[in-house]
């Protein structure tokens, strides 16, 4: 006791001193030295001996079971590669510090004991001494039986990061709390003499080529110190680091494997493949939570290869098959899981595995049938949850688009009807902005962009592309099939990709087992040349469906196919994060082309659709609807002009109705059926504005505003959830006419595919009321800030 006291108090005026004299820390180092009668080898070995001498018939026995203190760390534990890590001595340690950047080199100098953690003492270059605590270190009673070479006295050693701290008893010890950062035979420092520690080290883990001949008990005793950090960094969440430790010590164990398969001892084998399977199996959890299916089902797929009734296993490879959309797999695993378990393994629940099971049963059917029950979905949507949804790849593939210059299209395999769905897809990527975020900072001009939907609602639009743009690359990085499939996105520019047709079976899912995939794992080495971030933005930014009023960006790869236009032929609708489910909404014939408007709102004069795309998708449109209204411009700027506060001023929207209709009995350019439905759906915005207005409806009640309005946008879009919802408010449908209740009909259709007619209604009614609160909710917040600013 009395030791320690003067110690600390010798080295607290020291500390003083140096205070006084401004010396910065690096230069303290030679001064600031412990009072070396404590580091005096001969005292601190009598010590150890008498203490051995004191308890050796218990470390013979080996029957100590004191409990691993795994987690329990006093200091941060470390685990640097030694390369890096400058040199000090035992003469210049710290008190109570934990010495960041640096390292100790030594040689043990006593046989080690056994208490809590291994006891032994550390001897440094300059010839000073310190008690040494390994914690951690001997996992079981299999160490502990090697300790005695594990630590043998002579070992040459480095200790990454020391922590010198005064131990219960008052005496110094340095503390290691993670074996990994107590390496064996340093192989920077084989040499002698400190010199500086920029030794070329080899990609592999230093703690394991740092050992000129790996011995077994070494490779696994790191290999579990770095599973341990994993495990650590998972329970903090922090997956990416957690994956990097846990491939660390899988490289020792595979590596040792390797090395050692002459000379396999059967008890040391177990070991390092009971930790083979831990570590791939731990990691496949990993790489779950990261969404990275590819990665973790491989993992998952090597842990059972070596262990063929690890139920965490086999549950995980199910959940990573049912992430790559192979379900009827997946529900295969979670049947063999529910069969082993019971049998000696823990931490899996007959429950969990059940409704895992059940999950994949349902995607299962649905990714046959293409049946979904789209109520029910749509009401757990509403309560904010994400609904059961299998993929579904219908008559669809990837093919030349129509037009030459806008590369690749989706044509359809067969003839479709409307309301036939072509696909449901699920999300690869994500991403979403925080809408209080949003609202500050807005300037005028991005809120009057927002309020027409012209724009991105957000200003952090890049955000998303680059938080996208992470996602996928994290993804691609530990899959060939995945960065197959993202190479083949298109960029901004899709005539540089006319000629590229990939094979379709790219998109379909399936169990890609190439050898190809394991080496990245090992080698880590991946071709990033046509890979680089830059054109993964550009995909992303190209390619994924950015919904202002949800803040958010999504991306799909099989839609992603799919090209613009403001007169589509097919619709589709975001179900829940993930889902997008395309349906046709007119009759297609085999071999046609799929187009889908982009826009979240299509029923927009040309100026707004035209910035929309621009800005938030990068191209210039070329559709009919497009083309013929830019010949149009000079008149519609001036309707536009006149409409500038058509949102709020119902005489202007008057105005804008008024001008068009006359135009189209006047104006021999207007005079095709079509191009009077497309115009009319361009300014839907001012004909209901006045819907449920009497003289408004008198004024025009030579075109019956509501038939009229209802055609040309079924006829110009298929269907808009829209105005489903503004004339289910607005309108009673049973005093409509006939016509006009088929056209609502027909538009539902189109919208949610072929339903009973009680289901259709009640589906009309639960989207509207969704559609309400999320995005003209979020307008309504936007519109209440513009006026707040005027
Ligand atoms: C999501 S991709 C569609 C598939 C793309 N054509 C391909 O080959 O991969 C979007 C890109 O297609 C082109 N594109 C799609 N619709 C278009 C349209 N109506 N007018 C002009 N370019 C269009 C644009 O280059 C756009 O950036």
């Amino acid at each position: 006791m009395e030791l320690g006291k003067l110690l600390l108090r010798a080295r607290m005026m020291l500390d003083a001193a140096a205070h006084a004299t401004g010396e910065d820390e690096e230069e303290e180092e030679d001064e600031l030295v412990l009072n070396l009668e404590y580091c005096s080898k001969d005292n601190l070995v009598r010590a150890h001996d008498q203490l051995l001498a004191h308890l050796k018939p218990v470390n013979n026995l080996r029957e100590i079971s004191a409990p691993i203190v795994i987690g329990a760390s006093e200091a941060a534990t470390s685990s640097r590669p030694l390369r890096g890590l400058r040199p000090i001595h035992i003469r210049n340690l710290q008190v109570n510090c934990h010495h960041q950047g640096r390292v100790l080199y030594g040689e043990l100098c006593v046989e080690p004991l056994k208490m809590v953690a291994v006891q032994t003492i550390v001897l440094d270059e300059a010839g000073h001494a310190a008690k040494l605590s390994v914690y951690n270190a001997l996992p079981n009673q299999h160490f502990v039986q090697k300790m005695g070479t594990l630590f043998r006295k002579g070992l040459k050693v480095a200790i990454k990061e020391p922590y010198f701290k005064v131990a219960m008893d008052g005496s110094l010890i340095i503390r290691v709390d993670n074996p990994a950062d107590f390496v064996r035979n340093p192989k920077e420092r084989q040499g002698s003499g400190i010199s500086d520690t920029s030794a070329p080290t080899s990609s592999l883990s230093p703690l394991f080529v740092t050992s000129s001949s790996p011995d077994q008990p070494t490779a696994v005793l790191d290999a579990h110190g770095l599973r341990v950090q994993g495990n650590q960094a998972f329970a903090a969440q922090d997956w990416k680091e957690a994956i990097r430790l846990y491939g660390d010590a899988l490289k020792i164990l595979l590596q040792y494997k390797e090395t050692s398969s002459f000379s396999p001892s059967a008890l040391s084998m177990s070991q390092v493949t009971k930790e083979l399977v831990l570590g791939f199996s731990n990691r496949a959890e990993a790489r779950l939570r990261l969404k990275h299916f590819e990665a973790a089902e491989r993992d998952a797929r090597k842990a059972l290869q070596l262990q063929k009734n690890h139920v965490k296993s086999c549950s995980r490879r199910g959940r990573a098959l049912h992430g790559l959309h192979l379900y009827k797999e997946a529900a295969l695993c979670f049947k063999i899981a529910l069969l082993q378990m019971g049998r000696g393994e823990d931490g899996m629940s007959v429950k969990d595995l059940r409704s895992a099971l059940q999950a994949s049963e349902i995607c299962e059917r649905q990714a046959k049938t293409g049946q979904y029950d789209l109520l029910k979905m749509w009401r757990e949507v509403e309560q904010g949850r994400e609904p059961l949804c299998g993929e579904y790849i219908g008559p669809v593939e990837i093919g030349p688009a129509r037009e030459r210059s806008l590369g690749r299209g989706l044509l359809v395999t067969r003839d479709v009807e409307p309301g036939d769905l072509l696909m449901v897809s699920k999300a690869v990527a994500h991403a979403e902005v925080d809408r209080s975020s949003l609202m500050t900072g807005l300037s005028k001009e991005q809120i009057s962009a927002a309020c027409t939907g012209s724009k991105s609602l957000s200003p952090v639009s890049s955000t998303y592309h680059d938080d996208l743009a992470f996602q996928i690359v994290d993804r691609a990085l530990s899959s060939k099939r995945f960065r197959e499939q993202v190479n083949n996105l298109s960029s901004t520019d899709a005539s540089r990709v006319e000629n590229n047709i990939p094979d379709m079976d790219l998109f379909v899912p399936k169990l890609s087992l190439t050898e190809q995939d394991d080496a990245y794992d090992v080698e880590e080495k991946v071709n990033l040349e046509s890979f680089d971030m830059e054109s993964i933005r550009m995909a992303t930014s190209s390619n994924a469906l950015e919904i202002a009023g949800e803040c958010c960006a999504t991306l799909w790869l099989l839609p992603s196919f799919i090209n613009h236009s403001c007169v589509p032929n097919a619709w589709w609708v975001k179900l829940g994060k993930e889902a997008l489910f395309v349906r046709a909404v007119r009759h297609l014939s085999k071999g046609q082309e799929v187009l889908i408007s982009y826009l979240d709102n299509p029923a927009l004069p040309l100026s707004p659709r035209a910035s929309f795309l621009q800005h938030c998708r990068g191209f210039e449109c070329r559709c009919e609807r497009c083309s013929f209204e830019n010949t149009m411009e000079p008149f519609l700027r001036f309707l536009e002009n006149d409409a500038i506060l058509r949102f709020v001023d119902m005489a202007a929207a008057l105005e804008v109705v008024k001008s068009l209709e006359w135009a189209f009995n006047n104006v021999t350019s207007f005079e095709d059926e079509k191009k009077k439905q497309w115009l009319r759906t361009s300014y839907l915005a001012s004909y209901t504005a006045h819907l449920d207005n009497a003289s408004f409806l008198q004024t025009l009640k030579d075109i019956h505003p509501l038939e009229t309005i209802v055609r040309a946008t079924h006829e110009t879009l298929g269907g808009s959830e829209l105005l489903l919802n503004v004339i289910r408010q607005r309108v009673d449908l049973e005093e409509c006419s006939p016509y006009v209740r088929g056209i609502v009909a027909g538009m539902s259709v189109c919208l949610y595919g072929k339903q009973a007619p009680a289901a259709l209604t009640k589906l009309v009614a639960l989207r509207g009321s969704m559609l309400e609160k999320a995005k003209f909710g979020l307008l309504a917040t936007v519109c209440a800030k513009h006026e707040e600013s005027l």
